[in-house]
Protein backbone atom coordinates (compact mmCIF):
# COMPACT_ATOMS: atom_id res chain seq x y z
CA UNK A 1 0.00 0.00 0.00
CA UNK A 2 1.36 3.83 -0.95
CA UNK A 3 1.13 6.67 1.44
CA UNK A 4 1.35 9.97 0.04
CA UNK A 5 0.12 13.51 -0.68
CA UNK A 6 -3.15 13.41 -2.72
CA UNK A 7 -3.59 16.51 -3.21
CA UNK A 8 -2.30 20.48 -2.70
CA UNK A 9 -3.53 23.87 -2.06
CA UNK A 10 -1.80 27.13 -1.30
CA UNK A 11 -2.54 30.93 0.29
CA UNK A 12 0.10 33.18 -0.20
CA UNK A 13 0.27 37.08 0.84
CA UNK A 14 -0.76 38.66 -2.21
CA UNK A 15 1.46 41.82 -2.06
CA UNK A 16 5.10 42.24 -1.78
CA UNK A 17 7.71 44.79 -1.76
CA UNK A 18 10.07 44.42 -5.01
CA UNK A 19 13.86 43.09 -3.62
CA UNK A 20 15.04 45.77 -5.52
CA UNK A 21 13.56 48.56 -3.70
CA UNK A 22 14.21 47.29 -0.29
CA UNK A 23 18.00 46.77 -1.63
CA UNK A 24 18.23 50.54 -2.32
CA UNK A 25 16.45 51.48 0.89
CA UNK A 26 19.07 49.97 3.18
CA UNK A 27 21.93 50.81 0.54
CA UNK A 28 22.93 47.35 -0.24
CA UNK A 29 23.96 46.10 -3.74
CA UNK A 30 20.65 44.80 -5.40
CA UNK A 31 23.20 42.27 -7.13
CA UNK A 32 23.97 40.48 -4.02
CA UNK A 33 19.95 40.13 -2.88
CA UNK A 34 19.00 38.86 -7.27
CA UNK A 35 22.13 36.90 -8.32
CA UNK A 36 24.08 36.18 -4.61
CA UNK A 37 20.76 34.72 -2.58
CA UNK A 38 18.26 34.64 -6.17
CA UNK A 39 15.63 37.11 -4.24
CA UNK A 40 13.16 38.92 -6.49
CA UNK A 41 9.88 39.92 -4.00
CA UNK A 42 9.54 39.48 -0.59
CA UNK A 43 5.50 39.08 0.56
CA UNK A 44 4.12 39.99 3.63
CA UNK A 45 0.55 39.60 5.42
CA UNK A 46 -1.95 42.21 4.46
CA UNK A 47 -3.84 44.04 7.69
CA UNK A 48 -6.21 41.27 7.83
CA UNK A 49 -3.93 38.84 7.61
CA UNK A 50 -2.38 36.19 9.76
CA UNK A 51 -0.99 32.89 10.06
CA UNK A 52 -4.70 31.56 11.32
CA UNK A 53 -5.90 33.25 7.90
CA UNK A 54 -3.34 31.67 5.58
CA UNK A 55 -4.03 28.11 6.96
CA UNK A 56 -7.60 28.77 6.82
CA UNK A 57 -7.77 29.87 3.17
CA UNK A 58 -4.63 27.06 2.25
CA UNK A 59 -7.35 24.38 3.94
CA UNK A 60 -10.94 25.79 2.64
CA UNK A 61 -9.41 25.61 -0.96
CA UNK A 62 -7.92 22.25 -0.18
CA UNK A 63 -11.93 21.30 0.61
CA UNK A 64 -13.84 22.99 -1.93
CA UNK A 65 -11.71 22.13 -4.81
CA UNK A 66 -11.39 18.93 -4.10
CA UNK A 67 -15.02 17.99 -2.83
CA UNK A 68 -13.90 16.54 0.51
CA UNK A 69 -16.44 14.57 2.32
CA UNK A 70 -15.12 16.06 6.01
CA UNK A 71 -15.99 12.97 8.37
CA UNK A 72 -13.58 11.18 6.58
CA UNK A 73 -10.98 13.46 7.91
CA UNK A 74 -9.32 12.28 11.26
CA UNK A 75 -6.75 14.62 11.79
CA UNK A 76 -5.55 17.63 10.98
CA UNK A 77 -2.57 18.31 11.87
CA UNK A 78 -0.71 21.99 11.93
CA UNK A 79 3.11 22.94 11.12
CA UNK A 80 3.62 26.35 12.36
CA UNK A 81 5.88 28.80 14.40
CA UNK A 82 3.73 31.67 14.16
CA UNK A 83 1.24 30.54 16.98
CA UNK A 84 -0.42 33.41 18.32
CA UNK A 85 -1.42 31.81 21.47
CA UNK A 86 0.54 30.17 24.07
CA UNK A 87 -2.49 27.34 25.07
CA UNK A 88 -4.77 27.94 21.84
CA UNK A 89 -3.40 26.25 18.77
CA UNK A 90 -4.15 27.14 15.33
CA UNK A 91 -5.59 24.00 14.73
CA UNK A 92 -8.57 25.29 17.36
CA UNK A 93 -8.82 28.50 15.29
CA UNK A 94 -8.96 26.38 12.03
CA UNK A 95 -11.49 23.52 13.11
CA UNK A 96 -13.96 26.57 14.43
CA UNK A 97 -13.47 28.14 10.87
CA UNK A 98 -14.38 25.12 9.13
CA UNK A 99 -16.91 24.17 11.21
CA UNK A 100 -18.54 27.82 10.44
CA UNK A 101 -17.88 27.40 6.88
CA UNK A 102 -18.81 23.70 6.39
CA UNK A 103 -21.40 22.54 9.05
CA UNK A 104 -21.55 22.32 12.71
CA UNK A 105 -19.75 19.67 14.33
CA UNK A 106 -18.64 18.07 10.73
CA UNK A 107 -15.06 17.83 12.11
CA UNK A 108 -16.55 17.17 15.67
CA UNK A 109 -14.42 13.41 15.56
CA UNK A 110 -11.41 14.68 13.85
CA UNK A 111 -7.87 14.96 16.05
CA UNK A 112 -6.34 18.15 15.95
CA UNK A 113 -2.77 19.41 17.21
CA UNK A 114 0.16 21.78 16.05
CA UNK A 115 3.74 20.80 15.72
CA UNK A 116 6.43 23.16 16.57
CA UNK A 117 9.73 22.97 15.36
CA UNK A 118 11.00 25.91 13.85
CA UNK A 119 10.81 25.09 10.02
CA UNK A 120 10.38 21.76 9.89
CA UNK A 121 7.24 21.43 12.21
CA UNK A 122 5.50 20.67 8.84
CA UNK A 123 7.57 18.41 8.05
CA UNK A 124 6.96 16.18 11.52
CA UNK A 125 3.10 16.69 10.82
CA UNK A 126 3.66 15.30 7.75
CA UNK A 127 5.94 12.15 8.90
CA UNK A 128 3.23 11.55 11.60
CA UNK A 129 0.40 11.05 9.16
CA UNK A 130 1.99 9.30 6.81
CA UNK A 131 2.39 6.65 9.79
CA UNK A 132 -1.26 7.36 11.07
CA UNK A 133 -2.40 6.47 7.14
CA UNK A 134 -0.12 3.65 6.87
CA UNK A 135 -1.73 1.59 9.70
CA UNK A 136 -5.38 3.27 9.07
CA UNK A 137 -5.41 2.89 5.08
CA UNK A 138 -9.24 3.71 4.88
CA UNK A 139 -8.30 7.23 6.94
CA UNK A 140 -7.43 10.25 5.47
CA UNK A 141 -5.46 13.25 7.23
CA UNK A 142 -4.31 17.01 6.02
CA UNK A 143 -1.07 18.39 6.75
CA UNK A 144 -1.19 22.43 6.65
CA UNK A 145 1.82 24.75 7.10
CA UNK A 146 1.12 27.99 8.06
CA UNK A 147 3.56 31.23 8.82
CA UNK A 148 4.43 34.82 8.61
CA UNK A 149 8.16 34.92 8.51
CA UNK A 150 9.05 38.27 9.47
CA UNK A 151 12.29 39.72 10.93
CA UNK A 152 13.03 43.04 12.36
CA UNK A 153 13.47 45.71 10.01
CA UNK A 154 17.55 46.65 9.30
CA UNK A 155 18.22 43.07 9.99
CA UNK A 156 20.13 40.47 7.39
CA UNK A 157 16.99 38.33 7.67
CA UNK A 158 14.87 41.26 6.42
CA UNK A 159 14.72 40.75 2.86
CA UNK A 160 13.94 36.78 2.94
CA UNK A 161 10.64 37.59 4.87
CA UNK A 162 7.70 35.71 3.39
CA UNK A 163 4.16 34.84 4.45
CA UNK A 164 1.15 31.77 3.49
CA UNK A 165 0.24 28.70 4.19
CA UNK A 166 0.16 24.95 1.65
CA UNK A 167 -2.49 22.37 3.04
CA UNK A 168 -2.03 18.99 1.81
CA UNK A 169 -4.19 15.82 1.85
CA UNK A 170 -2.54 12.77 2.93
CA UNK A 171 -4.22 9.31 1.79
CA UNK A 172 -3.32 5.85 1.05
CA UNK A 173 -2.78 5.75 -2.58
CA UNK A 174 -2.39 8.88 -3.69
CA UNK A 175 -2.51 10.92 -6.80
CA UNK A 176 0.58 12.99 -6.27
CA UNK A 177 3.75 11.70 -4.38
CA UNK A 178 3.89 8.04 -2.28
CA UNK A 179 6.96 8.44 0.14
CA UNK A 180 9.41 5.82 0.81
CA UNK A 181 10.06 4.26 3.83
CA UNK A 182 13.53 5.70 4.79
CA UNK A 183 13.38 8.74 6.80
CA UNK A 184 16.58 9.57 8.58
CA UNK A 185 16.74 11.95 11.02
CA UNK A 186 19.82 14.40 12.52
CA UNK A 187 19.26 16.48 16.06
CA UNK A 188 21.14 18.77 17.96
CA UNK A 189 19.97 21.21 20.50
CA UNK A 190 21.54 24.89 19.51
CA UNK A 191 20.41 28.53 19.56
CA UNK A 192 20.89 29.41 15.91
CA UNK A 193 17.26 30.97 15.34
CA UNK A 194 14.47 31.10 18.20
CA UNK A 195 11.92 33.31 19.39
CA UNK A 196 12.23 33.44 23.04
CA UNK A 197 10.14 35.49 25.69
CA UNK A 198 11.80 38.36 26.48
CA UNK A 199 11.60 39.94 29.84
CA UNK A 200 11.33 44.00 29.78
CA UNK A 201 12.25 45.80 32.79
CA UNK A 202 10.06 49.07 33.37
CA UNK A 203 13.62 50.93 32.58
CA UNK A 204 14.58 49.16 29.38
CA UNK A 205 10.58 50.06 27.93
CA UNK A 206 11.08 53.74 28.92
CA UNK A 207 15.07 54.02 27.15
CA UNK A 208 14.38 52.25 24.60
CA UNK A 209 18.00 52.09 23.20
CA UNK A 210 17.36 50.21 20.00
CA UNK A 211 14.50 52.53 18.88
CA UNK A 212 11.81 49.91 18.54
CA UNK A 213 8.66 51.43 17.46
CA UNK A 214 7.37 48.11 19.29
CA UNK A 215 8.30 49.37 22.77
CA UNK A 216 6.01 52.73 22.24
CA UNK A 217 2.79 51.18 23.70
CA UNK A 218 4.15 49.40 26.68
CA UNK A 219 4.19 50.86 29.90
CA UNK A 220 4.27 47.88 32.66
CA UNK A 221 7.47 45.71 33.11
CA UNK A 222 6.47 42.94 30.49
CA UNK A 223 7.05 40.00 29.22
CA UNK A 224 6.94 39.73 25.78
CA UNK A 225 7.18 37.48 23.01
CA UNK A 226 7.94 39.08 19.49
CA UNK A 227 7.14 37.73 16.33
CA UNK A 228 10.90 37.67 15.28
CA UNK A 229 13.50 35.97 16.55
CA UNK A 230 16.84 35.85 17.40
CA UNK A 231 19.31 34.33 15.16
CA UNK A 232 22.95 34.29 14.11
CA UNK A 233 22.54 34.09 9.93
CA UNK A 234 26.23 32.87 9.54
CA UNK A 235 25.88 30.13 12.35
CA UNK A 236 22.65 29.23 11.40
CA UNK A 237 23.40 27.96 7.96
CA UNK A 238 26.23 26.40 9.43
CA UNK A 239 23.98 23.92 11.86
CA UNK A 240 22.15 23.97 8.13
CA UNK A 241 24.54 22.11 6.92
CA UNK A 242 25.77 19.71 9.45
CA UNK A 243 22.55 18.77 9.75
CA UNK A 244 20.99 18.06 6.52
CA UNK A 245 24.92 16.26 5.61
CA UNK A 246 24.56 14.21 8.85
CA UNK A 247 20.69 12.94 7.97
CA UNK A 248 21.76 12.18 4.40
CA UNK A 249 24.45 10.34 4.71
CA UNK A 250 22.34 8.66 7.39
CA UNK A 251 19.83 8.35 4.88
CA UNK A 252 22.39 6.17 3.31
CA UNK A 253 23.12 3.63 5.66
CA UNK A 254 19.38 3.23 6.43
CA UNK A 255 19.36 2.01 2.89
CA UNK A 256 22.10 0.58 3.25
CA UNK A 257 23.73 1.36 0.15
CA UNK A 258 26.90 2.97 -1.05
CA UNK A 259 25.60 4.54 -4.23
CA UNK A 260 25.25 8.49 -4.86
CA UNK A 261 21.56 8.94 -4.18
CA UNK A 262 21.22 12.35 -4.98
CA UNK A 263 22.08 10.99 -8.96
CA UNK A 264 18.88 8.68 -8.22
CA UNK A 265 16.96 11.85 -7.64
CA UNK A 266 14.86 13.61 -10.31
CA UNK A 267 14.55 16.82 -7.99
CA UNK A 268 16.15 18.02 -4.41
CA UNK A 269 13.39 19.63 -2.54
CA UNK A 270 15.17 21.75 0.42
CA UNK A 271 13.93 23.68 2.99
CA UNK A 272 14.30 27.22 1.39
CA UNK A 273 14.74 30.00 3.84
CA UNK A 274 15.77 32.22 0.61
CA UNK A 275 15.78 31.04 -2.97
CA UNK A 276 19.46 29.70 -3.48
CA UNK A 277 20.05 28.50 0.30
CA UNK A 278 19.54 24.78 -1.23
CA UNK A 279 22.23 25.45 -4.13
CA UNK A 280 24.78 27.15 -1.43
CA UNK A 281 24.46 24.35 1.12
CA UNK A 282 24.45 21.28 -1.05
CA UNK A 283 28.08 21.62 -2.49
CA UNK A 284 29.18 19.98 -0.01
CA UNK A 285 27.21 16.82 0.01
CA UNK A 286 27.36 16.99 -3.90
CA UNK A 287 31.15 16.71 -3.69
CA UNK A 288 31.33 14.02 -0.71
CA UNK A 289 28.79 11.60 -1.77
CA UNK A 290 30.26 12.08 -5.63
CA UNK A 291 30.50 9.10 -7.01
CA UNK A 292 34.20 9.77 -8.41
CA UNK A 293 34.84 11.10 -5.04
CA UNK A 294 35.71 14.58 -5.57
CA UNK A 295 36.74 15.14 -2.01
CA UNK A 296 39.34 12.47 -0.80
CA UNK A 297 38.77 10.88 2.27
CA UNK A 298 42.48 11.74 3.47
CA UNK A 299 41.96 15.87 2.69
CA UNK A 300 43.39 18.12 4.92
CA UNK A 301 40.61 20.08 7.06
CA UNK A 302 42.03 23.15 6.29
CA UNK A 303 41.80 22.24 2.53
CA UNK A 304 38.30 21.04 3.09
CA UNK A 305 36.30 23.97 3.08
CA UNK A 306 38.22 25.37 -0.31
CA UNK A 307 38.12 22.50 -2.05
CA UNK A 308 33.79 22.78 -1.12
CA UNK A 309 34.25 26.23 -2.49
CA UNK A 310 35.78 25.12 -6.11
CA UNK A 311 32.97 22.43 -5.92
CA UNK A 312 30.76 25.07 -5.63
CA UNK A 313 31.69 26.95 -8.34
CA UNK A 314 32.11 24.80 -11.31
CA UNK A 315 30.38 24.17 -13.93
CA UNK A 316 29.48 20.67 -13.30
CA UNK A 317 27.84 22.08 -10.10
CA UNK A 318 25.78 24.53 -12.20
CA UNK A 319 24.73 22.20 -14.16
CA UNK A 320 23.32 19.86 -11.60
CA UNK A 321 21.91 23.09 -9.75
CA UNK A 322 20.06 24.19 -13.29
CA UNK A 323 18.53 20.43 -12.99
CA UNK A 324 17.58 19.12 -9.72
CA UNK A 325 17.03 21.94 -7.75
CA UNK A 326 15.99 25.48 -9.67
CA UNK A 327 12.91 24.40 -10.26
CA UNK A 328 12.27 24.26 -6.25
CA UNK A 329 13.33 27.86 -6.36
CA UNK A 330 11.27 29.13 -8.55
CA UNK A 331 8.63 29.93 -6.36
CA UNK A 332 10.80 30.62 -3.15
CA UNK A 333 12.24 33.86 -5.04
CA UNK A 334 8.95 35.85 -5.37
CA UNK A 335 7.67 34.75 -2.11
CA UNK A 336 10.68 34.74 0.42
CA UNK A 337 10.38 32.35 3.73
CA UNK A 338 7.21 30.28 4.66
CA UNK A 339 8.90 29.03 7.28
CA UNK A 340 7.27 25.43 7.81
CA UNK A 341 5.44 25.89 3.95
CA UNK A 342 8.93 25.96 2.79
CA UNK A 343 10.11 23.20 1.69
CA UNK A 344 6.31 21.78 0.44
CA UNK A 345 6.41 25.26 -1.80
CA UNK A 346 9.65 23.59 -3.27
CA UNK A 347 7.56 20.61 -4.35
CA UNK A 348 4.63 22.48 -5.22
CA UNK A 349 7.08 24.85 -7.21
CA UNK A 350 8.80 22.17 -8.93
CA UNK A 351 5.78 20.21 -10.11
CA UNK A 352 3.78 23.40 -11.46
CA UNK A 353 7.15 24.47 -13.58
CA UNK A 354 6.91 20.38 -14.94
CA UNK A 355 2.91 20.69 -15.16
CA UNK A 356 3.74 24.58 -17.29
CA UNK A 357 6.12 23.04 -19.80
CA UNK A 358 4.81 19.90 -20.33
CA UNK A 359 7.27 17.74 -18.94
CA UNK A 360 6.20 14.25 -17.58
CA UNK A 361 7.80 12.94 -14.34
CA UNK A 362 5.87 10.11 -12.78
CA UNK A 363 7.74 7.92 -11.61
CA UNK A 364 10.90 9.63 -10.92
CA UNK A 365 12.37 10.07 -7.17
CA UNK A 366 12.13 12.96 -5.52
CA UNK A 367 14.74 13.35 -2.58
CA UNK A 368 13.53 15.67 0.42
CA UNK A 369 15.70 17.78 2.85
CA UNK A 370 14.00 18.59 5.63
CA UNK A 371 15.78 21.50 8.21
CA UNK A 372 14.25 23.12 11.39
CA UNK A 373 16.56 25.60 13.35
CA UNK A 374 16.93 24.51 16.65
CA UNK A 375 17.78 22.10 15.16
CA UNK A 376 17.05 19.01 12.77
CA UNK A 377 16.87 17.51 9.87
CA UNK A 378 15.04 15.01 8.01
CA UNK A 379 15.99 13.39 4.87
CA UNK A 380 13.55 11.13 2.84
CA UNK A 381 12.40 10.55 -1.30
CA UNK A 382 9.03 9.67 -2.54
CA UNK A 383 8.33 8.73 -6.12
CA UNK A 384 5.68 10.94 -8.54
CA UNK A 385 2.50 8.67 -8.89
CA UNK A 386 1.31 8.82 -12.48
CA UNK A 387 -1.76 11.16 -11.77
CA UNK A 388 -0.12 14.03 -10.42
CA UNK A 389 -1.21 16.89 -12.92
CA UNK A 390 -4.31 16.06 -12.82
CA UNK A 391 -4.54 16.44 -8.96
CA UNK A 392 -2.37 20.01 -9.37
CA UNK A 393 -4.33 20.86 -12.56
CA UNK A 394 -6.41 24.04 -10.07
CA UNK A 395 -3.17 24.71 -8.44
CA UNK A 396 -2.25 27.56 -10.95
CA UNK A 397 0.93 28.34 -8.37
CA UNK A 398 2.58 30.68 -11.24
CA UNK A 399 -0.39 32.55 -12.20
CA UNK A 400 -1.71 33.26 -8.75
CA UNK A 401 1.57 34.64 -7.99
CA UNK A 402 2.09 36.81 -10.54
CA UNK A 403 -1.56 38.64 -9.63
CA UNK A 404 0.46 39.92 -6.05
CA UNK A 405 0.18 43.75 -5.62
CA UNK A 406 3.24 45.44 -5.33
CA UNK A 407 3.88 48.17 -2.57
CA UNK A 408 5.75 50.77 -1.93
CA UNK A 409 8.49 50.96 1.06
CA UNK A 410 7.00 53.20 2.93
CA UNK A 411 3.92 51.25 2.85
CA UNK A 412 5.65 47.60 3.79
CA UNK A 413 7.44 49.45 6.47
CA UNK A 414 3.86 50.42 8.19
CA UNK A 415 2.26 47.45 7.64
CA UNK A 416 6.06 46.03 9.86
CA UNK A 417 4.89 47.98 12.10
CA UNK A 418 1.48 47.44 12.44
CA UNK A 419 0.66 51.05 11.75
CA UNK A 420 -1.22 50.01 8.83
CA UNK A 421 -4.92 50.35 9.25
CA UNK A 422 -6.49 49.90 6.15
CA UNK A 423 -5.99 46.73 4.05
CA UNK A 424 -4.10 47.19 1.17
CA UNK A 425 -6.68 44.23 -1.25
CA UNK A 426 -10.01 44.20 -0.68
CA UNK A 427 -10.44 40.57 0.62
CA UNK A 428 -13.22 38.71 -1.35
CA UNK A 429 -13.97 34.30 -0.92
CA UNK A 430 -11.22 34.61 1.41
CA UNK A 431 -11.31 34.68 5.34
CA UNK A 432 -9.71 37.76 7.07
CA UNK A 433 -9.25 38.55 10.71
CA UNK A 434 -11.99 40.33 12.12
CA UNK A 435 -11.40 41.33 15.57
CA UNK A 436 -9.39 41.43 18.37
CA UNK A 437 -11.39 41.35 22.06
CA UNK A 438 -10.00 44.60 23.63
CA UNK A 439 -12.85 45.43 26.01
CA UNK A 440 -14.11 42.28 27.61
CA UNK A 441 -12.26 41.42 30.64
CA UNK A 442 -11.72 37.60 30.60
CA UNK A 443 -11.94 37.73 26.70
CA UNK A 444 -8.58 40.05 25.89
CA UNK A 445 -6.22 38.78 23.09
CA UNK A 446 -9.30 36.80 21.90
CA UNK A 447 -9.57 36.73 17.79
CA UNK A 448 -12.53 36.52 15.59
CA UNK A 449 -12.12 35.44 11.72
CA UNK A 450 -14.72 35.86 9.21
CA UNK A 451 -15.47 35.02 6.10
CA UNK A 452 -15.79 37.63 2.75
CA UNK A 453 -17.70 36.75 -0.17
C1 LIG B 1 20.99 33.78 5.13
C2 LIG B 1 21.83 34.92 5.56
C3 LIG B 1 22.76 34.46 6.67
C4 LIG B 1 22.65 35.45 4.39
O1 LIG B 1 23.56 36.39 4.90
P1 LIG B 1 24.13 37.60 4.09
O2 LIG B 1 25.17 38.18 4.96
O3 LIG B 1 23.03 38.48 3.63
O4 LIG B 1 24.71 36.98 2.76
P2 LIG B 1 26.04 36.11 2.55
O5 LIG B 1 27.23 36.98 2.70
O6 LIG B 1 25.99 34.88 3.39
O7 LIG B 1 25.88 35.68 1.05
C5 LIG B 1 25.74 36.60 0.03
C6 LIG B 1 25.94 35.90 -1.28
O8 LIG B 1 25.75 36.88 -2.29
C7 LIG B 1 26.92 36.90 -3.12
N1 LIG B 1 27.08 38.30 -3.58
C8 LIG B 1 27.45 39.37 -2.88
N2 LIG B 1 27.48 40.47 -3.68
C9 LIG B 1 27.12 40.06 -4.92
C10 LIG B 1 26.96 40.72 -6.18
N3 LIG B 1 27.19 42.03 -6.31
N4 LIG B 1 26.58 39.99 -7.25
C11 LIG B 1 26.34 38.65 -7.13
N5 LIG B 1 26.48 37.97 -5.96
C12 LIG B 1 26.86 38.68 -4.86
C13 LIG B 1 28.05 36.44 -2.22
O9 LIG B 1 29.14 36.01 -3.02
C14 LIG B 1 27.34 35.33 -1.45
O10 LIG B 1 27.18 34.15 -2.24
P3 LIG B 1 28.13 32.84 -2.11
O11 LIG B 1 29.31 33.18 -2.91
O12 LIG B 1 28.47 32.65 -0.65
O13 LIG B 1 27.30 31.75 -2.67
C15 LIG B 1 20.94 36.10 6.05
O14 LIG B 1 20.00 36.44 5.09
C16 LIG B 1 20.22 35.78 7.32
O15 LIG B 1 20.74 36.04 8.41
N6 LIG B 1 18.96 35.22 7.21
C17 LIG B 1 18.14 34.82 8.34
C18 LIG B 1 18.52 33.43 8.86
C19 LIG B 1 18.50 32.40 7.74
O16 LIG B 1 17.74 32.49 6.81
N7 LIG B 1 19.33 31.35 7.88
C20 LIG B 1 19.37 30.27 6.92
C21 LIG B 1 19.70 28.92 7.56
S1 LIG B 1 18.68 28.57 9.00
C22 LIG B 1 17.15 28.11 8.32
O17 LIG B 1 17.05 27.88 7.16
C23 LIG B 1 15.99 28.06 9.26
C24 LIG B 1 15.04 29.23 9.17
C25 LIG B 1 15.77 30.57 9.08
O18 LIG B 1 14.22 29.14 8.04
C26 LIG B 1 14.19 29.32 10.45
C27 LIG B 1 13.44 28.10 10.92
O19 LIG B 1 13.89 26.94 10.86
O20 LIG B 1 12.36 28.34 11.45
Amino acid sequence: MKTGIDAISFDVANIHLPIKTLAVARNIEPEKLEKGLGLIKMTLPDVHQDAVVFGANALTKLIIDNHLNLSEISRIYIGTESGIDSSKPISSFLISLMEQKFGEDSLAECDVVDFTFACIGGVDALQNCIDFVKLNPNKKAIVVTTDFAKYDLNSTGEYTQGAGALAMLVTSNPRIIAFNDHWATSTKGVFDFFKPYRSLSKEAITQNENNDPWFDNLEAEIEIHKDQPVFDGQYSNQCYMDRTRNAYFSFKKLKNTSETIYNTWNSIIMHLPYSFQGRRMLSEIYALDSADKIISENIEPADYANKIKEVGKSEEYRKFVTEKLQPAELASSLIGNLYTGSIFMGLLSTLAHYYDTKKEVAGTKFGFLAYGSGSKSKVFEGTIQPEWQSALAKAKLFENLAESTEIGFETYESLHKKEQKQSIRTPKNEWVLDRIEKEIPNLIGARYYKWIE
